[in-house]
């Protein structure tokens, strides 16, 4: 990978049992600042445990996570969850207005959350004033998942943690989350990781890429590489995928 680019986060030797099983072997990789790496590989491959270990959701059982130049275990986690988002596959919305979902995470801190500001954040998404008095449970997914991104950037977090974000979603909305998240990323230089089942969106959207399987890191690089890896196994991987 480019040796210019600053590092937002460092796995060093990551392993993680549940039981014996091992679910994440010895994993060794860097994330880049300001730039979308995707997580691609097989259903079971680690990737959703890789992901909580970066916002501290869970720890290794041994090895070295580090944001920037500081261990994981030394950040505050209040602090850590308000640096790194998430956003999910599911949009958690609940009930009742916009402005009140799009509020949750200032409300949960006892603060509040003016209403211009609550405008910018839904024009971050492509959503108009006319939005903040609605029911949240009366939009569209695609819409419900424009407002769970918003919520995810209510912090303001330096990183971004993208779970799926689109596979439940239309074409045309897919491709509306796409751009806003380029434009997110390019406005606010937010590192990124998304994890994504749709290798065609790794190659459109991420700059970079883990290739997992079988809780191992097969191959890190420039998107590119899931075009041109010559390792058997990715390669059978990318095409069974683009096959479906
Ligand atoms: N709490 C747990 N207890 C037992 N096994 C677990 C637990 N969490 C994850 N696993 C196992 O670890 C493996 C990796 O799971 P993980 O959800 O990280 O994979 P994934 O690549 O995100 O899969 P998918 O694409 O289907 O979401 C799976 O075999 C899963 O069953």
């Amino acid at each position: 990978m480019n040796s210019l680019n600053e590092i937002a986060i460092s796995f060093q030797n990551v392993f993680y049992e549940i039981d014996d099983l091992s679910i994440l072997n010895n994993i060794t990789g860097e994330f880049y600042k300001g730039k979308i790496t995707t997580l691609v590989g097989p259903s079971g491959a680690g990737k959703s445990t890789l992901l909580k270990m970066c916002n501290g959701l869970i720890s290794p059982t041994t090895g070295d996570i580090f944001i920037g130049d500081q261990p994981i275990h030394s950040y505050e986690p209040t602090h850590l969850r308000k640096s790194v988002g998430i956003a999910l596959q599911s949009a958690p919305i609940i009930r009742g207005t916009v402005f009140h979902n799009l509020s949750l995470p200032f409300t949960l801190q006892n603060k509040k959350l003016p209403e211009k500001d609550a405008i910018s954040f839904l024009e971050d998404v492509r959503l108009d004033h006319t939005f903040l008095h609605r029911q949240a449970e009366d939009l569209s997914g695609g819409q419900k998942q424009k407002i769970s991104i918003a919520r995810s950037l209510l912090n303001r977090p330096k990183i971004l943690l993208l779970d799926e974000i689109t596979s439940a979603l239309d074409p045309t909305s897919v491709n509306e989350i796409e751009q806003l998240i380029l434009k997110i990323n390019q406005k606010y230089g937010v590192t990124m990781i998304w994890i994504t089942h749709n290798i065609e969106q790794a190659k459109r959207i991420g700059h970079y890429t883990w290739i997992m399987m079988e809780g191992q890191l097969l191959e890190t690089g420039e998107s590119t590489i899931l075009s041109t890896s010559t390792n058997e196994r990715i390669q059978q991987f990318v095409n069974g995928v683009q096959d479906l």
